[in-house]
């Protein structure tokens, strides 16, 4: 053949190309002659092929997610990317979707057609882009027919292709619990009911009770261990897995009329976003139409049952053994559901149960391990009118000269926080004039008190009883 030596003149290295030139017709002929052309083919296109996606290998990868329908479900990355996607803006975003929903507080942002957004995660850059285009007619599914939607709503992920794992794998589940955290933050509770109208069905109306443990007037050590159990009961998802237990809690509120056992419920519901499920007992006639009503509870909520005691007459167990038939409305039917079925199949579940007389409870409420905290909710002490006098007459810390004289009348009445509360809403923007005349309040509700029982004591009942 030829060497490298030879290639000096253009006359050598005419030779040594004539040389391949031959060398080349040699072997084709001899590969034509030992390949069948088809075998030949195929080979030629995986090589054709291999060559054509080396240039043409796109470097990005997009990912599209649309919003899902009835049928399937809507598609809960779609959502999450819509509520993600407010807390980032791009320099060139130029046009913006704001909505405002009736009832909800806060505008609702999105993206507007073809708007796109940087996102830097992990040092990845992630361009999202929003679209939305006409269906065509004749692909229209029968749900988008029943939804009457014209339009095809969707998000483009786009990112270089070697990231692929970590998008899917970390990026995707951290916008869905980022996207969570915003929307419970955002969250407007909900309050529901037994509906009037459908047996055994709830109805809402937004929570707008605006109490929470700061407007609570309530002995402080009491109010900050009701504050940490629900704190550890909320971060201790592994804990109960782990023990075997179902992830519920329950709170038994006891005290008189006007301590604040339904404002604590709302505290509650406000500090964890839970939202509230009242359930009325009075409507539910039967262990099955309860069991049907609780199941339809969602997780990460609140089950209130108001004065228990006398929300209806629940045969205790021994009675139930003598009832025949078995199937209306028992104590075992409704204590064997929170603790089994109900709460083995939900998480996060909380159970309130409200009484004005614990001494009337059936002691089958009260045995360790049904409610986990006995609260009880009393007539206002100093501390709690304290802060009641801070948050109607806005008087700050001890000082008044009143105080003394308050402290000591209020040792010996039993005045409610709703009483006191009712009294300062009487005058407005006059403390001095309005703690005057709590004093006369009080001092006609000593001569009342004395009037009515002797011999009635001041019930101090300023514990949480742990079970
Ligand atoms: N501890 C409290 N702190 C602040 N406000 C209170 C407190 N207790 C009662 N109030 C006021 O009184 C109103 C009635 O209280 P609430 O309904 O919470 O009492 P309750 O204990 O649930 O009474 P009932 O036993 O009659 O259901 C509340 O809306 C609130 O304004
Ligand atoms: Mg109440």
């Amino acid at each position: 053949m030829f060497s490298i030596n030879e290639m000096q003149s253009p006359s050598s290295l005419f030779s040594a190309f004539a040389s391949i030139t031959a060398s080349i017709m040699f072997f084709q002929s001899m590969l034509n002659q030992i390949l069948p052309e088809k075998v030949r083919n195929y080979l030629i296109s995986i090589v054709q092929k291999f060559f054509y996606f080396k240039v043409h290998e796109p470097a990005h990868l997009t990912l599209v997610f649309d919003e899902g329908d009835d049928f399937i479900g809507r598609n809960q990355v779609y959502e999450a990317a819509g509520v993600y996607l407010e807390t980032l803006r791009g320099p060139r975003t130029e046009r913006l979707n704001v909505r405002k929903i009736h009832k909800e507080k806060e505008l609702i942002i999105r993206l507007e057609n073809g708007e796109t957004v940087t996102d830097l995660y992990h040092g990845i850059k992630l361009h999202w882009t929003f679209v939305c285009s006409e269906k065509p007619a004749n692909n229209k599914s029968s749900s988008d027919k029943a939804s009457r939607s014209s339009e095809k709503r969707y998000y483009e992920l786009s990112f270089h292709k070697k990231h692929e794992d970590k998008v899917c794998n970390s990026y995707i589940p951290f916008i869905l619990g980022k996207a969570e955290a915003i929307s419970d933050e955002k969250r407007v509770l909900k309050l529901y009911t037994l509906s009037e109208y459908y047996d055994d069905q709830w109805q809402s109306i937004n929570l707008e009770h605006p109490a929470t443990f700061e407007t609570l007037a309530m002995d402080p050590k009491k109010r900050n261990d009701i504050i940490e159990d629900l704190n550890r009961f909320v971060r201790r998802k592994e804990f109960y897995k782990k023990v075997g237990r179902a992830w519920k809690r329950g709170y038994l509120l006891y005290g008189p009329p006007g301590t604040g056992k339904s404002s604590l419920v709302a505290a509650m519901a406000n500090y964890l976003k839970f939202d509230v499920y009242d359930l009325q007992l009075a409507k539910v006639d039967r262990d099955n139409e309860l069991r049907r009503i609780l199941l339809s509870t969602s997780n990460r909520s609140i089950l209130v049952i108001e004065d228990i005691d006398c929300s209806i007459n629940l045969p205790d167990r021994e009675e139930k053994k003598t009832t025949a038939a078995g199937s209306s409305l028992t104590l075992s039917g409704l204590l064997n559901f929170i603790d089994g079925l109900w709460s083995s199949c939900g998480d996060e579940r909380i159970i309130i149960f409200t009484t004005n007389h614990k001494e009337k409870l059936d002691p089958a409420l009260l045995r360790p391990g049904r409610m986990d905290m006995h609260i009880y909710m009393g007539y206002c002490t100093f501390e709690a009118f304290k802060l009641l006098a801070s948050n109607y007459l806005e008087v700050s810390g001890d000082e008044h000269h009143l105080y003394g004289e308050i402290q000591g009348l209020l040792e010996q009445t039993e005045v409610t926080p709703a009483q006191v509360a009712e009294e300062f809403l009487k005058y407005e923007n006059n403390a001095d004039f309005a703690l005057k005349e709590f004093v006369k309040f009080l001092k006609g509700k000593k001569i009342e008190g004395s009037d009515e029982c002797e011999s009635k004591t001041k019930t101090d009942e300023n514990t949480i009883v742990m079970v």
